[in-house]
């Protein structure tokens, strides 16, 4: 049966509950799976004792230090950050963390900030292996949500952590950001999709609920499914509702 995860950084995000609210509420739509982005400014005690109490999965964090990988400059503290990163993903039993590469940086070239990329994300795998916590690099569109970003094609991002080439590192694939960009999943994935660690999915246009837009989620879910991707998928959009009942139908009609 097909797995989601609750992005809270936006769903079940009620005004006035506070942040480990929204994995009880996640829990009680029944979802067995939460995300969030940062960890360095949230009560970590109090999200484990969250997750403890439900028996939630956390499925993914974010890498800290949210430093550009695009710059040589942050790779020392970007892979000392990465070992704390994997340290609390381990605590929270989160198999993910999720990597952005950063500013496109108008002093080095494209080719020169590739390299860099590559070379911390290798040095990044010898850190994450053997941890059971696999690093996801982001491509993010540059249309709409982070314009200036270096790395905005599917296909870029798979070439660059078959690079690589350590079953630690893989791809965060948005369907959102790549729709954006004007992809199609099958012509960018291709027989790549075991590179992808997570997926994520919001309707375009306006990043909100599956089935307020135009991109047949359930096409491209099913696509990805039946081509290798077994991992689960992310629901990082903002809702338009607060209704816990529109949560469940989002998740019956993107389920296989
Ligand atoms: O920052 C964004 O837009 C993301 O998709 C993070 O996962």
């Amino acid at each position: 049966m097909r797995q989601f995860s609750a992005c809270i950084e936006w769903l079940f995000a009620r005004e006035g509950d506070n942040f480990t609210d929204r994995i009880r509420l996640a829990h009680q739509a029944g979802l067995s799976a939460v995300e969030f982005w940062r960890w360095t400014n949230k009560d970590l005690d109090a999200i484990a004792s969250a997750v403890a109490e439900t028996g939630i999965a956390v499925s993914g964090i974010v890498a800290e230090p949210m430093i550009a990988l695009t710059n040589p400059a942050n790779k020392e503290a970007w892979l000392e950050g990465l070992q704390v990163s994997v340290n609390v993903a381990q605590r929270l039993g989160a198999s993910v963390l999720v990597a952005q590469a950063g500013d496109d940086l108008p002093e080095f070239s494209r080719a020169e900030q590739r390299e860099v990329m590559i070379s911390a994300l290798s040095a990044g795998a010898d850190i994450l292996s053997g941890s059971g916590v696999r690093l996801g690099l982001e491509p993010l569109n540059t249309k709409i949500d982070h314009v200036g970003y270096y790395l905005s094609s599917t296909v870029e991002g798979l070439d660059i952590v078959v690079e690589v080439g350590r079953p630690e590192i893989g791809i965060v694939y948005d369907i959102y950001h790549s729709a954006v960009m004007g992809e199609r999943t099958e012509d960018v994935v291709g027989k790549r999709a075991d590179r992808i660690v997570h997926v994520h999915v919001a309707d375009h246009p306006g990043r909100n609920d599956p089935g307020t837009g135009e991109i047949d989620l359930l096409g491209r879910l099913n696509w990805l499914f039946a081509h290798g991707y077994s991992g689960r998928v992310g629901l990082e959009y903002r809702p338009k509702t607060e209704d816990a009942e529109a949560v469940r139908a989002v998740v019956r009609s993107l389920s296989a």
